[in-house]
């Protein structure tokens, strides 16, 4: 059988938009009407294709224009995106995050400036905010937290004040268990996956910090089966995600209805197209390759602990070659950056959960399974990103090394009682 390379984008209108020099996700409504025409038509080209060479056909992540469009990003991080400015570190986290998968370094002189930037989004009293002089918030809180942690120096690491973050993250919590996104903000899943990954990674997780947020959690768990952002609300792929990744912090996945989840989220991938939704009855988008295809190596992992659950490395838990299809076809932007889906634009949320997803594709693991699945160009394997905190996983080991000989808040509490 002849296997023939595949690149997806129409080379000249990848060209274009290469040159585009701005690295801003920003295209004029004619750019976007062309925009749309040529990833339809590379969509419709593949699936020509297929048809002529049924499964002889490798198509190819292209790596460089994607480093290209995120290095711009980067450079232009302290100066721009005022559409997302209250979103600061969480484009550092993007950004890097997708580097790191796509096992591109990052200088030196970048690595400081970027812990210098998350530095200044640190509010006095703790936690991080969506650029500097705002208030603290949970989300920027986490990308913040791991941003730090792929750029992995001992600068990096020293931003992050532990003590603070910790008074922080007692005073978003609220007397049920859950945790409330910002002062005087709304109470949500994301809140109790962000204050959960963020403790456990920086090693201040006390029981008292975390007491009733399990049972909180699974309250979130709707008929469907995926979790709602609060209890009586939609199940989503995101707020999912958030779910079983926080029980999964919190040693409590056996609180929740695993075979269920496990239902709803296979379901949600889509027939025709391999990538996910995020619910019910709605559209294919590339982020979700992320959102719900990261929860397959949680679920798989709870499954295996439970016995009567036979599962083998035959025993696939989602379609990991239509995802990647999906991926490599319909969601690379032409000249670099990933996307939704064929007709929107790049931006780096799309970007690095895109690559994320493909991610988690490739490396199948969780409990004792673990193999390697490529459908594509040999190039384009990425790094595997751990399923919990979406931190590559020599990131989140090297983090943990260095967190956990610090000294821990309960210890200062003890402390101060033996003081007394
Ligand atoms: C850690 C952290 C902060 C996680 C965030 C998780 C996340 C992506 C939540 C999504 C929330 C939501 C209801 C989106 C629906 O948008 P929509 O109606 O535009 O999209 P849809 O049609 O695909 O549902
Ligand atoms: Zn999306």
């Amino acid at each position: 059988m002849e296997l023939h390379n595949f690149r997806c984008c129409d080379p000249s209108f990848e060209e274009k938009c290469r040159n585009k020099d701005d690295g801003l996700p920003t295209f004029s409504s004619e750019e976007q009407d062309e925009v749309e025409d040529a990833v339809k038509k590379q969509f419709l080209n593949f699936k020509h294709r297929l048809e002529v060479d049924t499964e002889c056909i490798l198509p190819i992540l292209n790596r460089e224009d994607h480093i290209a469009f995120l290095k711009k990003g980067l450079v232009h991080l302290s100066s721009s995106y005022e559409c997302l400015d209250a979103s600061r570190p969480w484009l550092c986290y993007w950004i890097l995050h997708a580097l790191e998968l796509l096992d591109e370094p990052v200088n030196d002189e970048t690595i400081s400036q970027v812990a210098q930037f998350l530095g200044k989004c640190q509010c006095k009293d703790g936690g991080f905010a969506g650029g500097p002089g705002q208030y603290a918030h949970l989300a920027p809180t986490y990308a913040a937290v791991n941003a730090l942690c792929i750029l992995g120096t001992e600068e990096a690491f020293r931003v992050i004040d532990r003590e603070t973050l910790y008074d922080f993250l007692m005073r978003m919590r609220t007397s049920h268990g859950s945790f409330k996104m910002h002062e005087g903000g709304e109470e949500d899943i994301r809140g109790a996956y962000c204050a959960a990954s963020v403790a456990r990674l920086t090693n201040i997780i006390t029981s008292k910090l975390f007491d009733g947020t399990p049972e909180w959690i699974v309250r979130c768990q709707t008929y469907e089966g995926g979790f709602a952002g609060c209890p009586g609300m939609e199940a989503h792929g995101g707020y999912s995600f958030c779910g079983i990744a926080a029980l999964t912090l919190l040693n409590k996945t056996n609180l929740c209805d695993i075979k269920n989840l496990l239902r709803w989220t296979v379901n949600r991938q889509m027939k025709y197209e391999g990538g996910f939704q995020g619910r019910t009855n709605k559209l294919v988008d590339g982020c979700y390759s992320f959102w719900q295809g990261g929860a397959f190596p949680l679920i798989h992992m709870v499954l295996t602990m439970q016995d009567d659950v036979a599962l083998s490395a035959e025993n696939w838990l989602f379609h990991q070659k239509a995802l990647q299809e999906y991926i490599l076809v319909c969601c690379q932007f032409p000249g670099g950056g990933l996307i939704d889906k064929p007709g929107r634009v790049r931006d780096y949320y799309h970007t690095s959960y895109c690559l994320s997803g493909l991610s988690v594709a490739q490396h199948f693991a969780g409990g004792k399974l673990s193999h390697i699945y490529n459908i594509g160009h040999e190039n384009n394997m990425l790094r595997s990103t751990h399923p919990v905190y979406n931190v590559c996983v020599d990131k989140v080991v090297h983090a943990d090394l260095y967190f956990r000989q610090l000294e821990h808040p309960s210890q200062k509490s003890e402390d101060m009682k033996d003081q007394s």
